[in-house]
Order: C-alpha cells, then sequence, then structure tokens
C-alpha cells in the first residue's frame, strides 16, 4: 500500500489464531492482535484453541435438547426472585423489556452445589461440568495472553480470579417482528472479568462501536472473548469492557453460552499497581468484587452505568 494512503478500519472485531502458540515468536504476535484488540473493540475472535470440538458440539446439544423440553420442566428449576434476579436456574422470558429471551444461570467450581441445575437431558451435567473444566484453563491461557499484553507477569490478571465460572446460555426463538427491546438481551457490559461466548453459529451479538451497533459473524468452532467491567480496571482502562447486546435471527434459533471469569467476592480489584505512576494515576476506585457485583445485583445489566460509577 503507498505511504500515507489510510488503511481501511476494520468491520469486525478480529479473528485470532492461536496455533503455535508455544513458539516464541508466535506468542508475542498473538499477544499484540489481542492487545490492540482489547484497545480498540473489547472483543475478539480465537481459533485453534486447543478446546475439543467434540465436546463443544456436545455442550450446545444439551443446552439445545434443555431448552426445547416442556415449560413445565425448565420452570422446575425456576430461578427464586431475588433483588436484581441474579439467583441460579430457569429464567422464563420477560416482556418488559429487559432480557427477554428465556435464559440459563448457573454457577460451576469446585465448591459449587448442583441447585437449580438442569437434570434433563441425563448427560446435561456431566457435559456441561467437562466444558466449564476445559473452559477455566482456556479462560486461564487468555489472561495470561491479556497479561503480557499489559506488559505484566503472565499470571498477574489470574491472581486476581476465583476459580467459580457464571455460565449464562440465553435461547432466542426465531422471529421476524423485532420489536425494540423485545427478545433482546439488553445493551450491557459485563461486570465480571472475561467473557468466552459460544454459539450455534446464528449471528446476533452486536457490539457497540463508534456509536454504531457492529453484528458478529460467527466463525465455526470459534470462541468470542469479550473484556469484562473488572478488566477495564486491573488495566487501568487501557482495555475497553464494550456496551454489546444480543438479539434473535429471523429464521433460525439462536444458542449462546456465556462462560464468566471473575474475581472472588473478598478479592480487592483496583487498577494494577505495576502499571501506575506519576503520569498514570489510578482512574478507577479500589473496591471488593462483592461491593461492585452488589451494585449490579441491585440494577440488573443497564448499559455501562456499573463501570462509569467505579470511575474516579
Ligand atoms: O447472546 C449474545 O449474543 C450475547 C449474550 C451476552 O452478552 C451475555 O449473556 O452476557
Ligand atoms: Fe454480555
Amino acid at each position: 500500500m503507498p505511504m500515507g494512503e489510510e488503511v481501511p478500519a476494520a468491520e469486525e472485531p478480529p479473528v485470532i489464531d492461536l496455533s503455535d502458540i508455544t513458539k516464541p515468536e508466535r506468542r508475542r504476535e498473538i499477544v499484540r492482535s489481542i492487545s490492540e484488540a482489547c484497545e480498540t473493540w473489547g472483543f475478539f475472535q480465537i481459533t485453534n484453541h486447543g478446546l475439543d470440538e467434540a465436546l463443544m458440539k456436545r455442550t450446545i446439544e444439551v443446552f439445545t435438547e434443555f431448552f426445547q423440553l416442556p415449560d413445565e420442566e425448565k420452570l422446575s428449576i425456576e430461578a427464586p426472585q431475588v433483588p436484581g434476579g441474579h439467583s441460579q436456574g430457569y429464567f422464563r422470558p420477560r416482556k418488559d423489556g429487559q432480557n427477554a429471551t428465556e435464559f440459563l444461570y448457573n454457577l460451576y467450581g469446585p465448591e459449587e452445589d448442583i441447585d437449580g441445575r438442569p437434570s434433563q437431558p441425563p448427560s446435561f451435567q456431566s457435559t456441561v461440568e467437562a466444558y466449564v473444566e476445559a473452559m477455566d484453563g482456556l479462560s486461564r491461557e487468555i489472561l495470561g495472553l491479556l497479561s503480557e499484553g499489559l506488559g505484566l507477569p503472565r499470571t498477574t490478571l489470574q491472581l486476581y480470579m476465583g476459580s467459580t465460572h457464571g455460565v449464562r446460555t440465553n435461547y432466542y426463538q426465531p422471529t421476524q417482528n423485532l420489536l425494540e427491546n423485545a427478545f433482546t438481551v439488553s445493551p450491557h457490559s459485563d461486570p465480571g472479568a472475561l467473557t468466552l461466548l459460544l454459539t450455534n453459529d446464528v449471528s446476533g451479538t452486536q457490539v457497540k462501536k463508534d456509536d454504531r451497533w457492529v453484528q458478529i459473524s460467527p466463525v465455526p468452532c470459534s470462541f468470542l472473548v469479550n473484556v469484562g467491567d473488572q478488566i477495564e480496571i486491573l488495566s487501568n482502562g487501557r482495555y475497553m469492557s464494550v456496551l454489546h447486546q444480543g438479539v434473535p435471527d429471523e429464521v433460525q434459533h439462536r444458542l449462546t453460552i456465556a462462560t464468566f471469569t471473575h474475581p472472588l467476592p473478598s478479592t480487592v480489584v483496583g487498577p494494577v499497581p505495576l502499571l501506575l505512576d506519576k503520569s498514570h494515576p489510578p482512574l478507577y476506585k479500589t473496591q471488593t468484587y462483592s461491593s461492585y457485583f452488589g451494585t449490579f445485583l441491585t440494577k440488573g445489566l443497564v448499559g455501562r452505568s456499573l463501570i462509569e460509577e467505579a470511575k474516579i
């Protein structure tokens, strides 16, 4: 390209190939691409990530089978009503605009019990447990790449995280008359640290970029990764937790499985001290994750309101 000519802006977040990541030169390239994606989009897709593809397919299948069960079966694990609505179990679609899809939300980890988890189909529990265990490893790998991108030791961001993951699975019925705000997961940033989204390859995740909604085209066998509020705070604003939303397709059902990595409730989160000096003062408050998340529980997924409040 001749010098001085403008490089056209990428239309969508980049797709980053993680193959050969153990080779130092490749790893540096991957770290650079991921770091740039986190600074400009807050989102990127990863391929050749090493997760077992058969396990990914089976996980999509067991969640799809669950959502296709009769209502009474799904409602047998309906999530109890608590302020903010973020208890565990099945959430029926709501007609009032916010989060109008049906979804499942559960915590998985060494210390979590099985209350509020589906018992149907029969292979659900063993499949999803194996999936989340594998995702724990992948999320650690990605946190290592993000740490290096910030110029920090590889384990820095991991040390802030717990080993429990939230898993939120959204099921969107197809619709041709998409009313404003209906049948969507409304615009929000993710309150945790890192989100890895597996989909059934039907597009509908939209990310806000320069005041426009950009719809992401899923690449088969990939994960869509996004930076959550806690990484924006830890990176002192270098990596962005970006507004996004989910919408249905006109013809096909959409299934999206979000695996969230977040700190333990008692972990104190603020900008990583190694990133701060006289010319880089902290831009975010330091507080426990439970104090941050408590506000989330009372307000729900409302835009970027929480992270804006955490700014100094
Ligand atoms: O379903 C989607 O495309 C996005 C879902 C999402 O952002 C979430 O569950 O946090
Ligand atoms: Fe989200």
